[in-house]
């Protein structure tokens, strides 16, 4: 039966968000033939006490080419049943009805107003590792199909199209979109943008510069090494001020009054109990994230708050020839939606990049020989270019009082928790990286 292929294969895909734990039942919510030989399910997995929707492009073939065995979840009689997102066969159809406006046995394909989309180019799955699964055609545009799916129209469309709206800078170009009713309310099912074919990912231009750090021999500080990295991370601290501002300028903003101010901390503790009763290895370091929250608890002066990225890491942005671009703005994707479209802190998208300096840094060190040796350039490189965007994002109009201070440290401490419970839940092995974030600093 399809549903029992489908419940074995799901749990091994990147993407699926309930790694690590049984899966009790799968069933088809709804299977809607696109063309033939192509379908698109949106499925239901249980598991313990959630239910989570996921959405597969079906593809269907009597004879499998060898460059889709990858691909294959299984066979039901004589009929190849496979991962049709990796078909550029027949993936051409999304173009396509996204160019003609399609509405299609419950979906709606649509560009952007004024928008003119070729549907020539043949699609490509990106190979990075990823919470959805993008294609990319040719080297024109990139379509992210969203696999889990909440009722809802997804931030990344909704704050993508404001900004384009604005003509704002740093952001790539919105195209088209794919959305269904999910419960009677509009969902965006995928997403495509602009490709930026000449660009290179933030993560991988720090880790080249983190690896020429640690290469040079004798050791150099780390403002001679080679791939100093530190002009790149101002240049994006100032673009990150810009997009806050636009951000700002696009959508509702508010203040936390001192009285409610509170609240953020129990929020935070809220998440850190549950990461602990997930992660034991958490426990050890509670006292010292709980010392960060309570001074949040004791601040005395109103907190601005706005549309912010909330999942932002070097991962989200890319250098093109000339700017800094920041992708993604769906907040974190294990969270639910009203929580990902809640007005924050800026601040909390600060602590992300900060964080994601020390990710950089620390990477190459676990299960590295000279770990030891390593660790103080490790924290060298982290600690300059943590200080570089700090100074870029003040130099592009962002604000860090005093008082923000405590509140981007809690903020640092608790996005180390939520990747705490992702390490463990997704790669395992990266776990130590996050962790050392509670390790005392001298
Ligand atoms: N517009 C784009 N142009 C070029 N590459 C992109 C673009 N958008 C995303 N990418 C690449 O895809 C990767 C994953 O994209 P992302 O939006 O973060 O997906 P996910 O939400 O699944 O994590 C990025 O790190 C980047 O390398
Ligand atoms: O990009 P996503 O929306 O899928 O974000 C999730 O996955 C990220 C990893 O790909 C994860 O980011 C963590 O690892 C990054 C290095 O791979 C590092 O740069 C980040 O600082 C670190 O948080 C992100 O937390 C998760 O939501």
């Amino acid at each position: 039966m399809l549903d029992e292929l489908l419940a074995t294969w799901i749990g091994r895909q990147r993407w699926f968000g309930g790694k690590g734990r049984p899966i009790d039942g799968l069933w088809i919510e709804s299977d809607v033939e696109l063309t033939p030989g192509l379908r698109h399910l949106v499925v239901a997995v249980r598991q313990d006490d959630s239910r989570e929707r996921y959405q597969l492009l079906l593809g269907e073939r009597t004879v499998l080419p060898e460059r889709l065995g990858h691909a294959l979840i299984g066979t039901l009689g004589d009929t190849y049943l496979y991962d049709a997102v990796h078909d550029s066969d027949r993936t051409g159809w999304l173009l396509d009805g996204m160019a003609r406006e399609q509405d299609h046995n419950g979906l709606r394909l649509r560009h952007m107003p004024g928008a003119t989309i070729d549907t020539s180019p043949r699609s490509l799955v990106l190979g990075a590792e990823q919470s959805n699964t993008s294609l990319v055609y040719g080297d024109a545009y990139i379509c992210k199909l969203f696999r889990r799916l909440v009722p809802g129209v997804n931030p990344e469309l909704e704050i993508v199209t404001a900004l384009a709206a604005r003509d704002a800078p740093h952001i790539a170009q919105p195209y088209g979109w794919i959305e269904t009713d999910l419960d009677g309310t509009d969902t965006t099912l995928a997403f495509m943008q602009e490709f930026l074919s000449a660009a290179n990912d933030g993560w991988d231009l720090a880790l080249t510069s983190v690896r020429d750090l640690y290469a040079s021999l004798p050791e150099v500080p780390a403002a001679e090494a080679g791939g100093d990295f530190a002009a790149e991370s101002l240049r994006l601290g100032s673009a990150t001020a810009r997009v806050h501002h636009e951000l700002a300028a696009a959508f509702p903003t508010d203040v936390i009054a001192v009285h409610e101010v509170k609240r953020m901390a129990e929020g935070f503790r809220r998440r850190l109990g549950r990461a602990v009763a997930e992660v034991p290895e958490l426990r050890e370091h509670v006292s010292v994230i709980e010392q960060a929250y309570h001074e949040v608890d004791l601040l005395t002066s109103e907190v601005p708050v706005q549309r912010v990225h909330g999942d932002y890491h070097l991962g989200q942005v890319m250098r093109t020839p000339t700017d800094w671009v920041v992708l993604d703005f769906e907040g974190e994707p294990g969270q639910p939606l009203q929580e990902r479209r809640a007005l924050s802190s800026p601040l909390r998208d600060v602590a992300g990049m900060l964080r994601s300096f020390d990710y950089a840094a620390r990477h190459l060190l676990a299960g590295h020989p000279e770990a030891g040796r390593l660790e103080p350039r490790a924290q060298e490189w982290a600690d300059r270019n943590r200080a570089a965007f700090l100074e870029g994002y003040a130099e592009g109009g962002g604000v860090i009082t005093e008082a923000d201070a405590t509140l981007l440290r809690a903020f640092e401490m608790a996005k180390a928790v939520y990747e705490v419970v992702y390490e463990a839940r997704n790669r395992p092995a990266w776990i130590s990286i996050p962790l050392a974030a509670f390790r005392p600093r001298s």
